[in-house]
């Protein structure tokens, strides 16, 4: 069955709405596709204020922005392609890969990318002051072993494989480990494996560089105390998340990625069978492998990944067949009201009018 047409209009009023709660602004681009991933889509683009607070700049679905964690499921796929040509095991402790590095070594590569390791989210103690936390590690540089040594400082919040706990450790050890087993920066392998052949023209990873190349959106920190000023967290290292949550990119860039995901382009059917076994992670949620599922109110589901860095919300997810991908971004983070609202554009997306 042909999924429902998207209600732009919903669409279009949920952005309004997020706009309402507090965000500078907000955009939504849906990519459909006939009948594969990669033949000519019917486009619809929605776009609600500025991108720019200072120069009344309006958002443009071309502005490139960060993603957070939707970097996650690039680190992944690249781990997954290292999987599929047999240079990495799964099922294999990290300790055989990075020797010493953790302190149990009953931890698999499969716990690392499916949150499932124990090892603490280093970002709790960074983070627990919105603001002082984030201008204290705005221009900072860290080496990959300095976030883990900073996760290490806590014990494991379970036995490995235990449970489903998210945690931006276990993806800056997927980072250390795609450096292992290459030889080369993830920029590298981001490169050579996703971008390049997929011709990803907005997607960068310019870790430590503080800017955003080319046109952006600037993206707005909501204090923790809501009546305070935005703060303009544009510029920053990204370098306590890394190959965590650095990369740069687009809303057309992200559908492609998702929709090539999905449409079985960048992994042989036994890796995306793998990035697709899920556990638990919430109400209508799982985790597989670097991948989010959510099942949406009409019975749909979908798969991607969201991001949360300061100044930017972004939510990136596909059809089980790729060919319907929506990517949506508010410039603004910290902001509950604004989360909840902008996870709505799901609904419009995929469930059309059938969204309850
Ligand atoms: C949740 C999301 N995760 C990510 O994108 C990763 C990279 N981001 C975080 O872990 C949140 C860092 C703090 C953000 C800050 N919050 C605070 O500082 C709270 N005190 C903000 O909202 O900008 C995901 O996987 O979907």
């Amino acid at each position: 069955t042909a999924p429902a047409a998207p209600d732009l209009a919903a669409l279009s009023g949920l952005l309004r709405t997020a706009l309402s709660h507090g965000a500078p602004g907000a955009m939504a681009r849906i990519d459909d596709h006939r009948t594969s991933w990669d033949d000519h889509a019917t486009v619809h683009k929605a776009v609600e204020g500025v991108a720019d607070r200072g120069s009344g700049e309006a958002m443009d679905t071309a502005d490139r922005f960060r993603i957070g964690s939707v970097t996650k499921t690039f680190s992944a796929v690249v781990l997954l392609q290292l999987a599929a040509e047999g240079r990495l095991d799964l099922d294999t402790s990290v300790d055989h890969y990075l020797p010493g590095l953790l302190p149990d070594d009953r931890i698999t590569v499969r716990h690392l990318l499916s949150h499932r390791s124990g090892l603490y989210d280093y970002t709790n103690d960074l983070f627990e002051r919105t603001v002082s936390g984030f201008e204290a590690v705005r221009t900072k540089v860290f080496t990959y072993r300095e976030l883990v040594a900073k996760s290490l400082e806590h014990p494991l919040t379970h036995a490995p494989g235990a449970a489903y706990d998210y945690s931006n450790t276990n993806f800056v050890v997927a980072g250390l480990l795609i450096e292992k087993l290459t030889g080369h920066p993830v920029r590298t392998e981001y490169e050579n494996r996703i971008i390049k052949p997929l011709k990803l023209a907005d997607t960068v990873y310019v870790h430590p560089d503080t800017k955003i190349p080319g046109r952006h959106a600037r993206g707005y920190l909501t204090p923790d105390d809501a009546k305070a000023a935005l703060v303009d967290a544009t510029d920053q290292t990204m370098s306590w998340a890394q190959s965590a949550g650095a990369l740069i990119s687009s809303t057309r860039d992200l559908n492609t990625f998702f929709s090539a995901l999905l449409g079985g382009a960048l992994l042989p059917t036994r890796q995306l069978d793998e990035m697709e076994r899920w556990v638990p992670a919430g109400t209508g949620q799982a985790y597989g492998l670097g991948l989010r599922r959510r099942d949406l109110s009409c019975g749909v589901s979908v798969y991607g990944h969201t991001g949360t860095v300061q100044g930017y919300y972004s939510y990136a997810f596909t059809s089980k067949d790729g060919l319907r991908s929506l990517t949506a971004v508010a410039n603004t983070s910290n902001n509950d009201a604004v989360y909840g609202t902008m996870l709505g554009t799901l609904e419009s997306a995929f469930c059309g009018k059938l969204a309850k």
